[in-house]
C-alpha cells in the first residue's frame, strides 16, 4: 500500500524585483522565487535618512506586488539598495558623468550600503521589514581606471555605481558586514524576517 504523500509545505515565493543579482542570491541559497517586477516609481518617495528611504522603497515595491492576484497566497520579498555617502542616499547614477563624479568622490573613503528588506505574507496579510547595513571601503582607482569602468556601462545599472562581485571588485578594499546585502539582499536578514512570520527558510528550499 503506497503512503499518501504529505501535502507540500513549500510556500509560493515571489521576488518583487527586476534585479538579476537578487534573484541569483536567492537561487544560490536554494530558493526558487517567481519574479514579479513592481514597476514602482522610486522618485515618488523621499526620506532624509538613506536607511529610511531604502526601507520605504522596499515596502512600497513589496506592497505593489502583494496586491496582485498572481501573488495570492505567496510570500513576497521587496528590496531596495542605496549607498550612503556624506549623509546622501546614492542610487543608480543618472549618466556616465555622474558615475565618474561619484567614483572620484568615494575612492579612498568608506560608504554604507543600506538595503531595505520587506516580506509580506499574503496568506495572513502580515508584513515585516528591516534595513541591513554594510560598510564598504573603496580603493583608489586611477582616473584612467575610473574612466574604463564607467565606459563598461556597469556602474549605470547598480546602486552606488559599483559592484562587489563585478568589474569594480578590484576597487573595493573590503567590507564590514554581510556581503549579500551589498549585492542586493541579505540572506541572514531574510532568514530572520521569515522567522518573524513563522516560516523557516529551509522550508522554502526548492
Ligand atoms: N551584482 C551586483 N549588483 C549590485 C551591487 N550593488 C548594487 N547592485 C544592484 C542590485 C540591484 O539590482 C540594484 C539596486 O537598485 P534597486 O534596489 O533600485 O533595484 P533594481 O532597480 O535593480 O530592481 P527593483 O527596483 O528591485 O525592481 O543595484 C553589487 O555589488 N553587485
Amino acid at each position: 500500500m503506497t503512503a499518501t504523500p504529505e501535502p507540500s509545505t513549500t510556500r509560493g515565493l515571489v521576488l518583487a524585483s527586476a534585479s538579476p543579482a537578487r534573484l541569483n542570491l536567492l537561487r544560490q541559497a536554494g530558493l526558487a522565487p517567481h519574479v514579479i517586477v513592481s514597476g514602482f516609481d522610486e522618485d515618488t518617495l523621499d526620506h532624509d535618512e538613506p536607511a529610511e528611504l531604502a526601507l520605504a522603497l522596499a515596502e512600497a515595491k513589496a506592497a505593489v506586488v502583494a496586491g496582485l492576484d498572481e501573488a495570492a497566497g505567496a510570500l513576497v520579498i521587496g528590496c531596495d539598495s542605496v549607498l550612503e555617502l556624506d549623509g546622501e542616499a546614492l542610487g543608480k547614477p543618472a549618466d556616465a558623468e555622474e558615475a565618474t563624479a561619484r567614483w572620484k568622490a568615494m575612492r579612498g573613503r568608506a560608504g554604507v550600503l543600506r538595503t531595505g528588506h520587506c516580506v509580506i505574507d499574503t496568506a495572513t496579510g502580515r508584513q515585516v521589514s528591516a534595513t541591513a547595513s554594510t560598510t564598504v571601503r573603496f580603493g583608489e582607482p586611477t582616473d584612467a581606471e575610473v574612466a574604463a569602468y564607467v565606459a563598461s556601462g556597469e556602474p549605470l545599472h547598480v546602486a552606488g555605481a559599483f559592484t562587489l562581485d563585478g568589474l569594480s571588485a578590484p576597487f573595493i578594499d573590503g567590507i564590514d558586514g554581510d556581503h549579500g546585502n551589498v549585492i542586493g539582499l541579505s540572506m541572514p536578514l531574510l532568514r530572520s524576517l521569515l522567522g518573524e512570520l513563522g516560516v523557516s527558510i529551509t522550508d522554502l528550499w526548492a
